[in-house]
């Protein structure tokens, strides 16, 4: 049986075992590549790649938190499949993730819950199957943040660098196709380094995080001071519908970061990017709530002063200022829970 799933990973592929075993599957023996890099499925969804030579890196790729969301699952399967054909030389170690595989055979965002909103132990006294699964995963990522290689020391250095980009896409359409949300890095000062890292991965605009959250990026940047983003790739779409060149800057700069080479990056500056910070954070307070724009208004969408932008049981919000825009519009959420943010331009 185990070897039946390490050749069907190796035939067949990482998305399509994961679609195979919604549920789990039992941790695998490693399989090695002759360049001596271990392949080890953890869980279904869930790979660990670890290279003989490792460089002190290491890095955490989701994908598929929201089960519909299907470009970062794609570009994750390819990496796997290019590590798995020896297309890539492995230096750091890699954890993979496709975070919600029953909601992604159900080509929804969730089954039962928003898994992004349940991490940080906001999973706790949850029953249910997302609850669950984020529990898992966040056991997967400690595991995977505070072992550290097997195989081999860190060349000259005893430091190493933690990160993991949680690849999304978002339900409208964005005025910036692409964006990632830094999340509320605790009193840490915002790392430009990692700026120039999306800037070359194109991706020039940035909402800074405001308020802890039960997302997986700010779970990873506060209980492990990972560099921990979520990115956003542009709009969901099914599988077979994303176009590869959308996202050839980020697949080349992930590949980068899995190879051990540098990344071709500029000096900071404000005027390469859209950055953004949160004004008002719209939680939905009733059932009456409403949201006063169309269903093709686009995230980062401004108003002008003295919009009603929602209806709610509270009297809802009124745009302040002249400028103000908004992203995640969302009403199909459950009473409580954010149904969009109120983001304003800010600089660094
Ligand atoms: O398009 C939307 O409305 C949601 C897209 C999405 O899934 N966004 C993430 C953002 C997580 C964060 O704030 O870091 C989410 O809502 O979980
Ligand atoms: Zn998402």
């Amino acid at each position: 049986m185990q070897t039946q799933l390490n050749n069907i990973l190796k035939q067949k592929g990482f998305l399509q075992l994961t679609r195979e075993n919604e549920q789990s599957i039992e941790k695998q023996p490693p399989i090695t590549t002759t360049k001596n890099t271990s392949i080890q499925l953890l869980d279904t969804g869930v790979l660990l790649v670890e290279p003989s030579d490792y460089n002190g890196t290491d890095l955490v790729i989701s994908s598929g938190v929201h089960g519909n969301e299907t470009a970062p699952i794609e570009i994750v399967d390819k990496l796997v499949e290019k590590i798995i054909n020896e297309k890539l030389t492995v230096s750091s170690r890699v954890l993979f993730i496709i975070g919600n595989p029953v909601a992604m055979n159900q080509s929804q965002r969730f089954d039962v819950e928003n898994m992004n909103r349940l991490f940080n132990g906001k999973h706790q006294d949850k029953d249910h199957h997302e609850a669950k699964r984020a529990e898992r995963l966040e056991h997967y990522v400690s595991e995977f943040y505070n072992t550290r290689a097997s195989s081999g020391s860190v060349s000259g250095t005893d430091s190493v660098t933690r990160l993991h980009y949680d690849l999304h896409t978002a339900i409208r359409p964005s005025k910036y196709k692409k964006f990632a949300i830094y999340p509320f890095p605790d009193g840490k000062p915002w790392d430009k380094s990692q700026l120039e890292f999306f800037l070359s991965s194109d991706i020039n605009t940035i909402l800074l995080g405001h308020q802890p959250a039960g997302t997986f990026s700010y779970f990873t940047s506060h209980q492990f001071n990972a560099h921990g983003f979520t990115v956003e790739l542009g709009k969901v779409k099914p599988f077979g519908e994303n176009d590869p060149q959308d996202f050839t800057h980020i697949t080349r700069n992930l590949e980068r970061l899995i190879e051990g080479k540098p990344v071709d990056t500029k000096t900071f500056d404000n005027q390469d990017f859209n950055l953004f910070q949160v004004k008002h954070e719209l939680l939905k307070q009733s059932e009456s709530f409403k949201l006063n724009i169309s269903q093709d208004v686009e995230n980062f969408t401004s108003f002008e002063q003295g919009y009603q932008l929602t209806d709610d049981a509270d009297g809802g919000y009124q745009v302040e200022a002249t400028g103000e825009a908004i992203v995640f519009p969302n009403e199909n959420v459950p009473v409580g829970q954010r149904a969009g943010l109120v983001v304003v331009k800010t600089r660094l």
